[in-house]
């Protein structure tokens, strides 16, 4: 009698996903081009791209379903072309329920997924039971998960690719057509999973799901990484923050443009709203825009910072095909 092994990582391994240089061609065409990304235990590595970007390609060879045409990828520590069946061991891929038996409760299929994993009976039932309630499903555990909402199949999903205790944790666009408060359920969720030490890919096609979650990103295009860094990294690459003020009414642009200028920053007038927009590097500017308007007696009505968002980066990086909607 058996229970589910927690398949490990090689001793001492720290980064769990791996790819350097990796390309992969079909025919004449370049799918992937020397990708070279990481992750480290316990973190979040979002791939951002448009569709055939690559990212499907990327995490079919990183989870040992396609092999690179040149390129070292490894997960866990253990080499995806090496050893295939050891990275197959310590994934998790969501998309797959849709495999298991329509005709089984949620938690039967839990059940069996487990069987398949080689646990007994038992264990099988005590880590159906486990899961069932990590992810708020018990009272819904015995309806089959064609009656499942939408959120409830995501979460099941979800629970079904973890059956096998995966190191290494794949999630293909995990909230696509959620409503708001299940996509904040399963952000919670993969929130505790990545806290719990579980490494998770994530592609997304939805910048604030990568902000959120994500400790890196990856931004493909064309099946090249065009950049890559933290959501902060990325933002400070392509925006600049800034502040807006609006003077009251009747006071001169100009003269508030002047104290600006005095005190070291540079102020644009928007005219449309009748607001002057400084760019600044620190939150201490701020303090100095303010210093300077009262230091000439106006008064501000309104004040609003600017940040650059992931959107931002987004259409400024990647190469779009035409017609495309992010
Ligand atoms: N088995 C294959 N044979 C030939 N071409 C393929 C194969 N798989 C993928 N491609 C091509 O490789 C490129 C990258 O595809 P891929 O599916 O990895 O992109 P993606 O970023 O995942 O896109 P999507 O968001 O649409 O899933 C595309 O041009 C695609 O047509």
């Amino acid at each position: 009698m058996s229970g589910l092994a927690q398949p490990t990582a090689r001793t001492g391994e720290d980064i769990m996903i791996e790819a350097n240089g990796v390309s992969k061609v079909f025919g004449s065409l370049r799918a992937l081009d020397s990708v070279s990304v990481s992750a480290r235990r316990g973190t979040v590595l979002a791939l951002l791209g448009h569709n055939g970007a690559g990212k499907t390609t990327l995490v079919n060879i990183l989870t040992a379903a396609l092999p690179p045409s040149s390129g070292r990828a490894a997960v866990a520590g253990f080499d995806v072309a090496r050893d295939p069946h050891e990275v197959r061991k310590r994934v998790g891929l969501t998309g797959q329920f849709a495999s298991v038996d329509a005709q089984l409760s949620g938690r039967d299929n839990l059940v069996l997924l487990a069987r398949l994993l080689g646990a007994d009976r038992r264990s099988a039932r005590a880590r159906a039971d486990e899961l069932l309630e990590l992810f708020g499903l018990q009272d819904f555990a015995a309806r089959r998960p064609g009656t499942y909402s939408g959120g409830l199949r995501r979460r099941l999903d979800l629970a079904a690719s973890l059956v096998g205790h995966p190191a290494v944790v794949f999630l293909d666009e995990p909230t696509t057509g959620l409503d708001p408060s299940s996509r904040l359920n399963l952000w919670e969720i993969v929130e505790d999973l990545v806290a719990g030490g579980t490494t998770v890919l994530l592609t997304t096609q939805y910048l604030d799901e990568a902000d959120r979650l994500a400790d890196s990103i990856a931004v493909l295009s064309a099946g090249a990484v065009i950049a890559s860094g933290t959501a902060a990294e990325l933002k400070s690459k392509v925006g600049q923050r800034t502040v807006t003020v609006a003077p009251e009414d009747g006071s001169d642009p100009a003269v508030a443009c002047e104290a600006i200028r005095r005190a070291g920053l540079e102020p644009v007038v928007d005219r449309a709203n009748g607001t002057i927009v400084v760019v600044i590097e620190a939150s201490k500017d701020a303090a100095v825009v303010i210093r300077a308007l009262d230091g000439a007696g106006i008064e501000i009505t309104e004040l609003s910072f600017g940040e650059p968002t992931l959107d931002d980066v987004y259409l400024t990086l990647a190469e779009r095909p035409t017609g495309f909607t992010p």
